[in-house]
């Protein structure tokens, strides 16, 4: 092959790379497994194909629209800190106006597959799941209050109620319920990180909690709302919309949880808020896929 050829391949391939970064694909992998497990749990029975494959496809594209669009809004804030520096849109190897293009058609394709071939209740709540992210969190609540990600917090909750509607066109208290339970894993989830990176964040001036309230309340926020989480986690069993398995399978993992708050809050190393904010991501994958279990095996 020519070198000219070879070389064009390889600027494709890393443009697609690029753009594939700008959707955030790992955050959105995780808010389908819950949107997932919203679908599977308003349903008795199996769930049709039609609303398994638009539904999670509708949803993917609108909160991919959503990263992109936080991309091109936070590129001078993005530039300015080590771990974000290297992003498509700071770095200028995708132009704010091709990222907003590529953010138009996730959001028309996405919104038209939700409308055409699930209903229009998801489609609306998942076009304002987009607005909350993109616009009230990004544009505004990130620049302003350092309770930004808590109110912010709602757009990436709402996917377990997006699944549920999917399947039964209704919204529904135990689908509000999942929603609660990923709002209140939020707070602990981001500021573990923030604390780790906390002098990115002052450098950057985002007024992210251990800038504005220091580090220790930022620590004593994060025990505070895992024991929140862990209250909210016992409902769903107290209601009696899941069993025993799912008891054990979230006590087991808020026991985690718990633990690494309480060592980041009184005897932690410079590894452990770290440690916290990766246990975060486990803890939410691995309860959604043990609701998934108990809802299938009910004993
Ligand atoms: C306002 C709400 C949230 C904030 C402020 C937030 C913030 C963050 C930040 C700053 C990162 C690090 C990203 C990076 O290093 O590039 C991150 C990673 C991550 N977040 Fe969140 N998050 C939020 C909600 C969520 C939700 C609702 C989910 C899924 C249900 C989620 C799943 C993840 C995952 C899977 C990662 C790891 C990504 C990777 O390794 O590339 N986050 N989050
Ligand atoms: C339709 C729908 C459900 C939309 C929600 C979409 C979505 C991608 C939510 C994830 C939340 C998230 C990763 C916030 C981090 O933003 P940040 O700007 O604080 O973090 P960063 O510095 O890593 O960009």
């Amino acid at each position: 092959m020519a070198a000219g050829q070879q070389n064009k391949q390889f600027n494709l391939w890393s443009t697609c790379q690029d753009y594939y970064e700008l959707t955030k694909p790992k955050v959105v992998l995780l808010l389908l497994l819950t949107a997932l497990v919203g679908m599977c749990l308003a349903s008795d029975t199996w769930i049709s194909w039609q609303i398994l494959i638009a539904g999670l496809t509708g949803i993917g594209f609108l909160s991919s629209a959503a990263a992109v669009v936080n991309h091109v809004v936070d590129r001078k804030i993005d530039s300015k800190m080590a771990r974000t520096f290297n992003r498509p849109v700071a770095k200028g190897k995708v132009t704010p106006q091709k990222a907003l293009i590529f953010a138009a058609v996730l959001t028309v394709v996405g919104y038209v597959i939700l409308e055409l071939w699930v209903n229009r209740l998801t489609a609306v709540l998942t076009l304002a799941g987009l607005l909350g992210y993109a616009v009230v969190y990004t544009m505004y609540l990130k620049r302003a209050t350092p309770q930004n990600i808590v109110i912010g917090g709602l757009a990436g909750a709402i996917p377990p109620l997006l699944g549920w509607t999917a399947v039964t066109g209704e919204i529904h208290a135990h689908a509000l319920l999942l929603v609660l339970i990923v709002f209140t894993w939020t707070p602990p989830h981001f500021w573990a990180l923030a604390i780790h990176r906390e002098k990115d964040y002052a450098k950057a001036q985002v007024p992210m909690l251990p800038v504005t309230h220091g580090i220790e309340f930022t620590k004593t926020s994060i025990l505070l709302y895992t024991v929140l989480l862990c209250v909210v986690c016992l409902l769903p069993y107290l209601i009696g919309m899941t069993g025993l398995i799912y008891l054990i399978g979230s006590t087991l993992l808020n026991a985690g949880f718990l633990y690494y708050a309480w060592k980041l809050k009184f005897t932690a190393t410079e590894q452990t808020a770290m440690q916290t904010f990766k246990f975060s991501i486990i803890h939410l994958m691995v309860l959604f896929v043990v609701l998934l279990v108990d809802h299938y095996v009910r004993f």
